[in-house]
């Protein structure tokens, strides 16, 4: 995503409105498993159709089109049908974006579904730690269950968004839609307009870095996410009167660089796909990368602390944005910057270890791919040479007995990453090229381990092979050059 003048908007993200499920499959909901309720459809009273008292909504599990007895009538299909609140993004000071209610919300009412990657809980612990490590401060990752996390940090929905409170006027809420549990936010008590959106991410939050909490409210528990599992588990213990549990012995972050509220205006309108970004100029850049124009005298949203959440006089345009697909969302330039500034779990897998080995479409012409393919595996492009010729040439048999030993271990660490091949087949033809993002985590740490030692075998074989070279007498190398060419 670019900006004029260099005017900054959040990182950018892919805007999703389903999960993405990367581990498994989503669950195919069995006949036997669909829960019916015995709500009828009155049309003297409509409002009590799969309402409250409704057996489905008591358990938090929505009813099932064609299944529902109440038909078109139900109104327990609110994840399914996307009935979320109007909201909008702008800009905190210090708490970097957030959300504002667009209109008036009810207590109880469904406000928006927290969507994006389902990863396993052991990779959402990687990728808070990849995400620390690559420096990126804000976190997106919540629990789903027991074993499951949504990370939203690259893929997700406007939920992403809400910020936190330690005083809070939403709550999450697991629902059970078509077999899968899903993660809402639900407003604690009515919200007026302009409010800003928040929830305690106490139980949610799966952040690596200590965030200095902003929230502003008289009971702020000083940061974010200290009764998390994953903070728990990731550092502290919570206990009560426990000393490690003061802000003096953590280390804080500020949630991003302070940037002058008045330089930035961000308006979204989450009844459309998709969002707009704007700054002071005329254009702007959406997410999918289409060039907006937008009149220049639009005047910047200030936010207030959230103790002071109601933004009566704070003027706001609604901006139309077109559908967004995932394939335009994410611009080559968005691409590029998140490459370079998250590195992400996938980033370091496809460096490490890919063999680009595809099995059907390939930008190679059919020439090309024949030259360099064979039997559907990238052929060594590097130059083989044959050892234990190599290694007779060399005067000393210390040297000798090094080389053959390394081309022994350059032969098992090959032999091993090409058995794991049979394990990932499956996935490579699924997926059509060798990415270890195909896979499940555990075969990719195996992949990547495989492939470093393939590599550093090499590395050895040729390293002392050249050592050894430039160490023997004149002539050595004269009569290795020869031997090459006739290879
Ligand atoms: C799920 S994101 C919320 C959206 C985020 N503000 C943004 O600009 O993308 C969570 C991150 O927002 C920031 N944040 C949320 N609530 C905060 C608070 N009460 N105080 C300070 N930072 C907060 C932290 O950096 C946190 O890791």
């Amino acid at each position: 995503m670019q900006y004029m003048d260099g005017f900054e908007g959040p990182p950018p993200y892919i805007h999703i409105e389903q999960n993405e499920f990367l581990f498994r499959k989503h669950k195919k909901q069995k006949e036997e498993d669909i829960a019916v309720c015995e709500c009828k459809y009155k049309p003297d009273s409509p409002a009590s159709v799969c309402g409250e008292g409704c057996l489905n909504v008591l358990t938090s599990t929505e009813c099932t089109p064609c299944y529902c007895p109440c038909g078109i009538y139900c109104r327990n299909q609110r994840f399914q049908n996307r009935a979320y609140a109007k909201t909008k993004l702008f800009k905190t000071e210090g708490r970097g974006w957030g959300l504002l209610a667009d209109e008036e919300i009810k207590a109880g009412q469904f406000i928006i579904e927290y969507c994006g990657e389902v990863i396993s809980w052991k990779e959402g612990r990687r990728r808070a730690q990849a995400y620390e490590a690559a420096g990126l401060k804000d976190a997106f990752i919540i629990s789903l269950n027991s074993h499951e996390s949504i990370d939203a940090t690259r893929k997700g929905s406007l939920a992403r968004f809400i910020n936190h409170s330690c005083q809070p006027n939403c709550e999450t809420r697991k629902w059970t839609v078509l077999g899968e549990v899903r993660v809402g936010i639900f407003a604690k008590h009515d919200i007026l307009p302009n409010t800003e959106l928040s929830y305690d991410y106490n139980f949610e939050w799966y952040g690596g870095v200590k965030v200095r909490c902003l929230c502003g409210a008289p009971c702020c528990a000083g940061f974010l996410g200290a009764k998390s599992r994953g903070f728990q588990e990731d550092t502290y213990l919570w206990e009560d009167d426990d000393e490690r549990y003061s802000v003096e012995n953590i280390p804080l972050y500020d949630s991003e660089e302070d940037v002058p509220a008045s330089k930035l205006l961000r308006i979204t309108d989450s009844s459309t796909d998709g969002f707009n970004l704007l700054g002071k100029q005329s254009q702007l850049m959406t997410i999918n990368g289409n060039l907006d124009i937008i009149p220049s005298s639009i005047e910047p949203i200030f936010a207030q602390p959230l103790q002071s959440v109601l933004m009566e006089d704070a003027r706001m345009v609604d901006i139309k944005t077109e559908p967004s697909e995932d394939a335009k969302m994410y611009s080559p330039d968005a691409d590029q910057s998140l490459a370079n500034k998250n590195v992400t779990v996938s980033h370091i897998r496809s460096n490490s270890a890919c063999r680009n080995y595809y099995i059907k479409s390939s930008p190679l012409s059919n020439k090309k791919r024949a030259k360099i393919y064979s039997g559907g595996r990238l052929k060594n492009l590097t130059q083989e040479f044959d050892v234990k010729l190599v290694s007779q040439l060399l005067p000393s048999e210390e040297a000798q007995e090094e080389i053959l030993a390394c081309e022994e271990a350059k032969k098992a660490a090959t032999s091993q990453l090409d058995s794991l091949y049979d394990e990932i087949r499956p996935a490579i033809e699924e997926h059509e090229k060798d990415s270890q993002d195909s896979v499940s985590t555990a075969v990719a740490e195996k992949w990547i381990g495989a492939t470093c030692s393939k590599l550093k075998a090499e590395f050895n074989l040729y390293f002392n092979t050249i050592k050894h070279i430039s160490a023997a007498p004149k002539g050595v190398a004269p009569v290795l050059a020869l031997q090459n060419e006739t290879n």
